[in-house]
């Protein structure tokens, strides 16, 4: 196999890679493949070399570019694209993009964030980039010095399926061979200078710091190759991991209890991957063993710990995640009988109804009501007969966790509490049997 490959010239290579990748993803005749083309190596060998496949495999071959507007030489780089599509007749897609230079996340994070989002606006079957075995390397290599944990450290993968399914048929290769390609067929492309700046890290990694770990250890960048696929396969297991320690701890509402039954490791690693799967990204992990200290601390008590964007909510045998946000109190309104009035995020739905909720004679003779918050003090009587019961006695009775009290709705007769949202109306202000009636419900 090593003497087979030893005599094969490294741009023939790079075309049998590419050709393999198409295979392993199964890409159909007919099919359309978009090359996402910055225009420098990597995609302008990536564009050739799938334009000599496109007979052999039938399918259609498109390019993209996004034009990010960051460049002095920008509107070069898509002209370059632009003739490199030309000369070989593939449809050019150009996007022009607008990424904030004070993004809160980074400049270069806004201009990935606007490129895959002008990508996938591409009609396609499969999104085909340029990475090669050295990216992957040096990608590994620049997220562990950050100290990435097993999801930052897991490598991209030659084929996501998905739609579209993303390619990156150059993922075995090293750049050696792609550029020794791009020289046999003899290809132009454009360098951004930026590639060159030793003032961002990731630049000063690949230039200075993988030439020295070469030297030394001649295999380091296929041995870092292999290692992040390592860690992708140990980030599924754990993803697998969560969603069964979910299952066994109730489902979404986790219980609390069976959930402290499991390690430390465990309860982290559910967290992470619920917050991940709302979206956001894992805390640090001193937050996380923070969190799951004060769980075991107060194993019974009300708890809502902030974990960055997210807060990890406990009460009673319940535990769960919600959005961090601070819980606004809403100001209280005078109600005239409108069919809704907004509260918070949400509103509260007045229905008429008949025998049910509310009397509507007793809120028409009232001087004022007001939809409001709670107030010191506040009771409700929920049965005839029944001893008034105290709000905090009430929402302990609901369920309701003492960080949400505040923002609860409460219909506020002539200074009584007649209806508490999530928990009732007064008896005294419930309508009889055939009597006019008015439920108010509160959706949020
Ligand atoms: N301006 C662009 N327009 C279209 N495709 C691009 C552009 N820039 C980069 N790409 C695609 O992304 C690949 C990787 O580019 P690069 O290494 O610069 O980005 P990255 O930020 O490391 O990767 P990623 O965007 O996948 O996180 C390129 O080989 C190319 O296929």
């Amino acid at each position: 196999m090593a003497a087979t490959r030893n005599r094969t010239p490294p741009e023939a290579v790079a075309e049998e890679a590419v050709a393999g990748a198409l295979a392993a993803a199964g890409v159909a005749p007919g099919e359309t493949v978009c090359v996402a083309l910055s225009g420098g190596v990597d995609s302008t060998v990536l564009l050739h070399s799938l334009a000599r496949l496109r007979g052999r495999g039938g399918f259609t071959l498109v390019a993209a570019h996004v034009h990010h507007g960051l460049s002095a030489h920008a509107d070069a780089w898509l002209e370059a694209c632009r003739a490199a599509c030309d000369a070989l007749g593939v449809v050019f897609h150009p996007f022009r993009v607008q990424v904030r230079c004070d993004d809160p996340a980074g400049l270069e994070a806004a201009a990935r964030v606007a490129r895959h989002a002008a990508l996938a606006r591409v009609p396609c079957d499969w999104l085909a980039f340029g990475h090669h075995q050295d990216d992957q390397a040096e990608t590994l290599m620049f997220r562990l010095l950050r100290g990435a944990g097993v999801r930052g450290a897991a490598g991209m993968m030659a084929v996501e399926p998905g739609m579209p399914g993303r390619l990156r048929p150059l993922l075995g290769l090293r750049r050696a061979h792609v550029v020794a390609y791009a020289r046999a067929h003899g290809l132009t492309w454009v360098e951004d200078e930026s590639n060159a700046d030793e003032r961002f890290a990731r630049n000063l990694l690949r230039h200075r710091v993988m030439p020295v770990l070469e030297d030394a250890f001649p295999a380091a960048v296929p041995a870092l190759a292999r290692a992040s696929a390592q860690f992708r396969e140990a980030d599924v297991l754990l993803g697998e991991l969560a969603q069964l320690d979910q299952a066994a701890c109730g489902g979404a509402a986790l219980e609390r209890k069976q959930l402290l039954g499991l390690s430390d490791e465990r309860v982290r690693n559910l967290l992470r991957w619920r917050i991940r799967a709302m979206g956001l990204e894992a805390p640090a992990r001193a937050r996380l063993v923070e969190a799951v200290r004060q769980l075991r601390v107060a194993p019974e008590e009300p708890l809502r710990l902030p974990l960055g964007g997210v807060a990890c909510c406990a009460y009673r045998g319940r535990l769960w995640l919600e959005a961090e946000a601070e819980i606004p109190v809403p100001q209280a309104t005078v109600w005239h009988g409108e069919a809704e009035l907004p509260w918070g995020a949400g509103k509260v739905v007045f229905v008429e109804a008949v025998g049910e909720g509310l009397s509507r004679a007793a809120l028409e003779r009232a001087q004022e009501v007001l939809l409001g918050p709670r107030w010191a003090g506040l009771a409700l009587r929920e049965g005839a007969g029944r001893p008034r019961r105290s709000f905090k006695n009430l929402c302990q009775e609901a369920g309701i966790p003492s960080w949400l009290r505040d923002s609860l709705p409460v219909l506020r007769v002539d200074g009584a509490a007649a209806w508490v949202g999530e928990i009732g109306t007064a008896a005294e202000f419930r309508c009889a049997p055939g009597e006019p009636g008015v439920v108010p419900t509160w959706e949020h």
